[in-house]
């Protein structure tokens, strides 16, 4: 497989307003490139990414992901990738109130039906250890700090080993020290498992980690 996505957008409009975004946008990424995407507030980020993390498919243009088109992918099938293949850290993610922080972050192992495998615990406890959050595992998420709770999130988007890792600001409100457990994290999981990573930030410092930058500008 040359490229992991491939997009080539028209435009996507919000029906509501008539008001469009992304215009004539294309990006193709590479199986396990480290992508960042910055720009200005409102020029359509997080829009991209919910795109590319199949959260929209309501655009016009076309999109191969994992050299499938996604237009004719079924809902189940696309479910399955949300679940499995793609890691989300997005701004407006939130845990579930009622349920712990480690509850929170396994919520995706048992939808895969895979808590049992080995592998996966491994995988887990690694990441336990790696952010940090031991300490707040039993704790409930409105018990937390904004900055744990970040960190949780982050937690469950990276559970399942996922291929991509699409993040939304994963550092906005962290420390620096917290900063760079979240990014050695995702660099560390994109040298040994060759996973994607795509960033969309507004800290050039984060940005200018990732091997290429894009910027997205108004007229897109
Ligand atoms: N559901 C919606 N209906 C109408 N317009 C929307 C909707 N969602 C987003 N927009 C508009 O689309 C544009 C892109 O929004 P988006 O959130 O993708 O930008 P962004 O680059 O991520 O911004 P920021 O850096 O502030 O998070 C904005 O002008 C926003 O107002």
């Amino acid at each position: 497989m040359n490229s992991i996505i491939k997009l080539e957008i028209q435009k996507k409009t919000f029906k509501k307003k008539g008001f469009s975004i992304l215009h004539d946008f294309d990006l193709e990424v590479k199986p396990g490139e480290r992508l960042s995407i910055i720009g200005e507030s409102g020029v359509g980020k997080t829009s991209l990414l919910n795109i590319l993390g199949l959260l929209d498919t309501d655009y016009q243009g076309n999109y191969r992901l994992f050299d499938s088109p996604v237009k004719d992918i079924s809902r189940n099938k696309l479910a399955e990738w949300r679940n499995q293949k793609i890691g989300f850290v997005l701004q407006e993610s939130s845990l579930i109130n009622s349920l712990t922080i480690e509850d929170n972050i396994k919520l995706p192992l048992m939808y895969g039906n895979v808590e049992k495998d080995l592998t996966v615990q491994d995988h887990y406890k690694r990441i336990i250890n790696k952010i940090g959050i031991e300490p707040i595992l039993k704790k409930k998420p409105l018990e937390c700090s904004g900055g744990q709770r970040s960190r949780a999130v982050f937690a469950r988007a990276v559970i399942m080993n996922p291929k991509i890792i699409l993040s939304d600001e994963p550092t906005a409100s962290l420390d620096l020290e917290n900063k760079e457990k979240i990014i050695n994290l995702l660099f560390d999981m994109n040298k040994e498992f060759n996973t994607t990573v795509i960033t969309v930030t507004h800290d050039l410092d984060v940005a200018n980690r990732h091997e290429r930058i894009i910027t997205l500008k108004n007229n897109e």
